[in-house]
């Protein structure tokens, strides 16, 4: 089974106690107004229960456009040691271009289902349209439906499951995907910079085979938003993500100091969160953040969130300059991604067992 394609880089899953998808066809979540079926019912987790109003969190909130500033890049290196993530302003991407993003999602989520099945993924594959992906019987299910594509490299595009419909879907996607990576590589240097480490260390492990994706996350009104989550608590396994949220509808929840918090909707700001590939290459100094989505009894939410990934050639472990005699040079992390227990480690992440929360 090769996992390549449907969650970033798993690679092909070898280990013992590895549970292999259990499903046989993808659909869409429910969305008629009755009950959530069981599955979806969130059970006692490590993580504690859903609530989808406890208090706010100010995270950190960086201009890009300052990071030559020692003040600015000092609250960067604060942002990703202490937060792992922060909102991004100043980062140039005009505020009707990332409503344009936000739109095309919105229109290919609200075309009939004959329509947006064109998309549909395969079975236990990830990409395309449809929503989780099934790895064991016990998996609780996320109130998401997702698009989920691969936009570079360029020749891995899988264009069969890109809409057709809204017809600017296609151009626009990879418009702002070459928007991103500009974000991206200003975050990737001035985190070296801030560490006092040289501009291009992070940055140069995002070559010319560097993997980039975007997960549209639509989450339906739900019934049951007390006892059914959006997403389920994970952190990103990518490189860096850069979500752009609903620009009304709250939803996303960080897991800091061992509670969970609100995360504002500031408008037109983007979320900068660093995923274990960062926390790894940093040997751990910056993190990778846990969050979570909560659901809305009445309003729908829509999500972009692009990730990216590194060469898949490369090895990722701890760069020059973080690693001294008494640390290890392989930072290794047992992490979760919604339906997986992974381990990341030089070579990718391999996944060892599915959860059950
Ligand atoms: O919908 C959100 O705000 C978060 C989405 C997310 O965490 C993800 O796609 O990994
Ligand atoms: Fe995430």
């Amino acid at each position: 089974m090769d996992f390549s394609s449907t969650q970033g880089n798993f690679r092909a899953p070898t280990m013992a106690g590895l549970v292999l998808p259990v499903e046989e066809v993808s659909k869409e979540i429910p969305v008629n107004g009755d009950d959530p079926p069981p599955e979806f019912f969130v059970k006692e987790s490590a993580f504690g229960s859903v609530d989808s109003s406890p208090p706010m969190i100010p995270i950190p909130v960086i201009d890009l456009s300052l990071l030559s500033s020692d003040t600015e890049l000092e609250k960067l290196r604060s942002a990703l040691t202490s937060w792992g993530c922060f909102q991004a302003i100043g980062h140039g991407i005009s505020s009707s271009f990332l409503d344009k993003v936000r739109e095309v999602g919105k229109e290919f989520f609200s075309l009939p289902m004959e329509e947006k099945q064109k998309c549909l993924r395969a079975a236990c594959d990830g990409e395309g349209f449809g929503s989780d992906v099934v790895v064991s019987k016990q998996q609780v299910l996320d109130w998401c439906n997702r698009l989920f594509l691969m936009v570079f490299p360029e020749d891995k595009r899988r264009v069969n499951l890109w809409p057709e419909n809204p017809n600017d879907f296609g151009e626009t996607l990879i418009e702002y995907t070459k928007k991103i990576r500009a974000v991206m590589d200003v975050v990737f240097k001035a985190a070296a910079r801030s560490l006092k480490l040289e501009e291009n260390v992070f940055l140069k492990h995002f070559g010319e085979n560097t993997v980039m994706q975007a997960r549209f996350n639509f989450y339906p009104p739900c019934p049951r938003s007390d006892k059914v989550l959006g997403l389920k608590p994970h952190s990103d396994k990518s490189g860096i993500t850069v979500l752009l949220q609903d620009q009304e509808v709250e939803g996303l929840q960080l897991f800091k100091d061992n509670v969970w918090s609100r995360v504002p909707t500031i408008p037109h700001a983007l979320i900068v969160n660093l995923g274990d590939q960062m926390e790894i290459m940093t040997n751990g100094i910056m993190k990778s953040p846990l969050h979570r989505v909560t659901t809305n009894t009445e309003k729908m939410r829509v999500s972009v969130a692009m990730l990216i990934e590194p060469d898949a050639e490369e090895e990722i472990g701890p760069v020059d300059g973080l690693v001294d005699e008494e640390t290890p040079k392989l930072y290794k992390t047992v992490k979760n991604y919604g339906h997986f227990n992974y381990v990341c480690f030089q070579k990718g992440l391999v996944a060892i067992d599915a959860v059950k929360m």
